[in-house]
Parts: C-alpha cells; sequence; structure tokens
C-alpha cells in the first residue's frame, strides 16, 4: 500500500456526431447551395485527355476535388463511373471520399462525421429488403468503412421500411440520406405519381397498407421523411432527391416539401436542362433546403482547375439567386 489516493474513474464522454443536416446546412451557408456532381463519365476522360481506365479515373476524380475541394458545400460522387472499372475502381471511389474528407480549410476528421473537409454524398441509390440493407448500411454509413461519405443516396421502392437499418445507421453515425422521391428522369412518373389504394379498395391487394388511400407515392416517401426529421434543427438529416427538372410535379403529386424538415437534392441542373428558372419555380417554400447539384456541366470546364472553379462558381452563383436571394 502506498497510500495514494485510487486513481479518479473517468467516465467516457458520450461525443455525439454533429447531425449531416446541420453540417450540410452550414457548408450551403458558406459557399452557396451546390453540389458538384463526379461523373467521370468515358467521353469527359477523353475531353481531358485522360485514357478511360483506372488510371484516368483516379487522376480525373482527384483534380476534381483538388480543384475544388474547400469551395463547394458538397460533391457527389457517382458510384456506378467507379463500379464500372470493377474492384479497382471501387479503389478510387474510397480514395476520392478520403480526399474530398481532407479537402478544404482545416481538413478532416477522418471518421467522416464532424469532418471539416468537402461533404461527400454518395451516389449509389441502394435499396433492397431489411437484412440485405443492413449490409448496404455497413458499407456506405458505417464509421471506419471506406466507402462511407457523409451521406447515400437510398431507394425505397422496396418500401420505405425497407430503408431501416440505413435510418438507424446513419442517425447513429451523423450521417445522412437522400432518398429518392421525384427524380429527375422523364421516366419516374409511372412508379413516384401512382396512386395508393386502401387495403380492401379493387385493385389493392392483400398486403397494401390501408392508411394511404388516395396519396401518391412521392407525397407518402416525403411523408415518411417528415416523420423521422421532425422537430430536427436547422433540418433533418433524412433528405429527399427532387429533380429541378420535374416541372409541376411537386404540386401535381400533393408532395408536402416543407413538412419533410430535410435536404432536397436537386439533380438536373445544367446537362439535364434546367437552370436558375426552373431551381426558383419548382420547390416553392422549401426551396432554402433545396442543394442544386450539377455534374457534366461543370466538369466539362475542365481540365484547368481555375476554369472548374469558375465554372463551379457562376452554378453556385445561380443556385443562390434561385434558391436564397
Ligand atoms: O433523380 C436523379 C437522381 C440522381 N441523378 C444523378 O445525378 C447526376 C446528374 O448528372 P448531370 O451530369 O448533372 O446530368 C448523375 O450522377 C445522375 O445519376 C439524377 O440525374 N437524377
Amino acid at each position: 500500500m502506498t497510500g495514494a489516493e485510487p486513481a479518479p474513474v473517468v467516465e467516457p464522454v458520450e461525443t455525439r456526431p454533429e447531425p449531416f443536416g446541420a453540417r450540410l446546412a452550414a457548408a450551403m451557408d458558406e459557399h452557396g447551395p451546390l453540389c458538384v456532381g463526379i461523373d467521370p463519365h468515358a467521353a469527359l476522360l477523353r475531353a481531358w485527355g485522360l485514357p478511360d481506365d483506372v488510371d484516368g479515373l483516379r487522376e480525373f476524380s482527384l483534380r476534381v476535388v483538388d480543384a475544388l475541394g474547400g469551395r463547394v458545400a458538397a460533391f457527389k460522387p457517382q458510384s456506378a463511373f467507379y463500379e464500372r472499372h470493377g474492384s479497382r475502381g471501387l479503389a478510387v471511389l474510397e480514395e476520392v471520399i478520403a480526399a474530398a474528407r481532407a479537402a478544404g480549410p482545416g481538413g478532416g476528421s477522418g471518421s467522416g462525421t464532424g469532418s471539416t473537409g468537402t461533404l461527400t454524398i454518395v451516389d449509389a441509390k441502394r435499396g433492397d429488403i431489411g437484412s440485405t440493407m443492413g449490409a448496404y448500411a455497413q458499407a456506405f454509413l458505417a464509421d471506419g468503412s471506406p466507402l462511407a461519405g457523409d451521406a447515400l443516396t437510398v431507394s425505397p421502392y422496396l418500401g420505405f421500411g425497407s430503408l431501416e437499418p440505413a435510418v438507424e445507421l446513419a442517425a447513429a453515425t451523423g450521417r445522412g440520406l437522400f432518398v429518392l422521391c421525384l427524380t429527375s428522369n422523364k421516366e419516374g412518373f409511372e412508379v413516384q405519381h401512382a396512386v395508393q389504394r386502401a387495403a380492401g379498395a379493387p385493385g389493392s391487394g392483400d398486403r397494401a397498407d390501408g392508411g394511404h388511400d388516395g396519396v401518391s407515392v412521392a407525397a407518402l416517401m416525403a411523408a415518411h421523411a417528415a416523420v423521422l426529421n421532425a422537430g430536427a434543427e436547422p433540418m433533418g438529416s433524412v433528405g429527399l432527391v427532387v429533380g429541378a427538372t420535374i416541372g409541376d410535379a411537386v404540386g401535381a403529386t400533393g408532395t408536402d416539401l416543407v413538412a419533410v424538415n430535410g435536404p432536397l437534392l436537386a439533380p438536373g441542373v445544367g446537362a439535364q436542362g434546367a437552370g436558375e428558372r426552373e431551381l426558383a419555380t419548382t420547390f416553392g417554400d422549401a426551396r432554402r433546403n433545396v442543394l442544386a447539384s450539377s455534374s457534366r456541366a461543370v466538369l466539362a470546364a475542365g481540365p484547368d482547375p481555375e476554369a472548374l472553379v469558375s465554372a463551379a462558381r457562376a452554378a453556385a452563383r445561380e443556385a443562390t439567386q434561385a434558391l436564397r436571394d
């Protein structure tokens, strides 16, 4: 016995990660409501003088992160363009996510939560039965997973409830989700505008949920997100994908975007034809929560880094005028 006082027991301080919704809101305030998509199309690689192989993919992607890291609210790497190059392509996606996390003033935390680098929304549109969805969640939303960015796009078309493992893990790790709601492609309406029939109604089938008679699929997806985001400030972390090209579909489907209280990722800006006017008119009173997304229209300005910065600045200015002024 030395007579020394026993060392005090230090209780671990639970550090809850700052939620994605709050981190995105701050990034949009700082840089403007623009997300730059990283979509290394074969044609873009060629236009940049790069080979359409893994080396070209890596060079292209890291040049975009180098030029625009710390200058835009978020990056949205499109997983398909990495998957197309097999396992080595996915390794490049991992590198891009890590580089974005470290980009910009202060660098990142390395955990993906509380990151001060540029946010990444991994556009992989995953969706499956709940038990498999759990594995996707581990891959794209777990701390320490190399494919985990700050948020993931997910497809609710196996039923919103099938997304539960992703919803839970995203909340636990301070990450976000963007649930497909009204997509920018013209074919989306046949699913998203479809109207639910109550159980027992003709054509409803035995397994229909009786509570949604007359509600469009898009409105129902938005209503589910609204429940998850209720009370969050400045906004929740379960966002929706609502294309900037959809015209009057928000009203036509009765989708309440204001009630969602979450970020609205709006692809379709630039190459798909939407611009300032569409951004200003499509989202109604929810427009302050819109993150406009543009890939090819910005990337086509490269490979000169200054030209990329100018193109991103111009797109961010337009998005700010349409959505914030
Ligand atoms: O409804 C949707 C959902 C996702 N996307 C994706 O966004 C980009 C758009 O690229 P652009 O070059 O700006 O057209 C691409 O990765 C899509 O898969 C979308 O367009 N619409």
